[in-house]
């Protein structure tokens, strides 16, 4: 039998069952769109700031032992003081808090450099989705240590989404140019897990502008596939985002005292 012609070994799922998670939390931005402010990673909701009820949706999943907080440039200190003031009861979760970047995928970048070696699945997961459920995360873990190279939570959308010609003023009429049809749509969340390997190769040669990590595993030409996302996991980002956070937090305070 040709060395062709034999069939070839089975391919070791990339990231084997009971590799050990870590997460990177991008926390440098500014959010803008939230209006002025703290960076939006630092304001508060229910009285706590956003990037740890963050870090404490991500810890809170048992696979997860390390979590790399990249902090806003010149607020690495700050950070530092947040977490060592909230502490996690009964977390063996271990910390590191970088400065991030321009970008988020600067800043994602920065926090991979001070990744260690052992960790060979990595979460992604946005500050700015303070509110993951723990089934989701696991969710996504779960997929990864199946051998999916890269996985993102997603939900349909609930409307119908248009294509347009981007007018140059805000506000102008926009020609629509198509309506892709809404049951192959899918709108995606963090955290968004890996494969090391892939995620940081990803990093490594991706130069295009991107708005998700996933996209970037996309352009290397390497599947990512979905997992159902949660409605909870939406991305603060206006004002009236915050209203419904404090809304999701008052509801779990009365159903399971959280
Ligand atoms: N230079 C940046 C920009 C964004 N992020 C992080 O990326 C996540 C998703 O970004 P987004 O919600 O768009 O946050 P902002 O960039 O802060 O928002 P805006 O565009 O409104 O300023 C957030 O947790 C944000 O802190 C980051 O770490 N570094
Ligand atoms: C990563 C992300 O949250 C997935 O939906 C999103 O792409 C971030 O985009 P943003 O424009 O930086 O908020």
């Amino acid at each position: 039998m040709s060395d062709e012609s034999r069939p070839s070994p089975a391919q070791p799922p990339l990231a084997p069952a009971g590799a050990p998670v870590a997460a990177v939390i991008p926390a440098a931005g500014r959010g803008v769109r939230l209006g002025p402010g703290a960076p939006k990673a630092l304001r508060a909701l229910n009285g706590t700031p956003m990037l740890i009820h963050a870090v404490r949706a991500l810890a809170a999943s048992r696979h997860v032992s390390l979590v790399i907080v990249v902090a806003p440039p010149d607020g690495a200190a700050e950070v530092k003081s947040l977490l060592d003031a909230h502490e996690l009861p009964g977390s063996s979760t271990d910390f590191l808090v970088v400065p991030g970047g321009e970008s988020r995928q600067e800043s994602v970048r920065l926090g991979l450099a001070a990744l260690p070696p052992e960790y060979g699945v990595v979460l992604v997961h946005d500050a700015a989705r303070p509110l993951v459920p723990v089934d989701t995360v696991d969710a996504v873990i779960e997929a990864v240590r199946d051998g999916a190279p890269a996985v993102v939570p997603a939900l349909p959308p609930a409307d119908t989404v248009k294509e347009v010609e981007p007018a140059a003023e805000p506000g102008a009429p926009e020609p629509v140019v198509a309506t892709p049809e809404r049951a192959r749509l899918r709108a995606v969340q963090t955290p968004q897990g890996f494969d090391r390997a892939t995620l940081l190769r990803a990093h490594e040669t991706v130069t295009d502008d991107v708005t998700d990590d996933a996209g970037m595993v996309e352009k290397l030409g390497l599947p990512v596939v979905t997992v159902p996302g949660h409605e909870e996991a939406f991305k603060v980002t206006r004002p009236l985002d915050l209203v419904l956070a404090e809304a999701v937090l008052a509801r779990r305070r009365l159903n399971d005292g959280f």
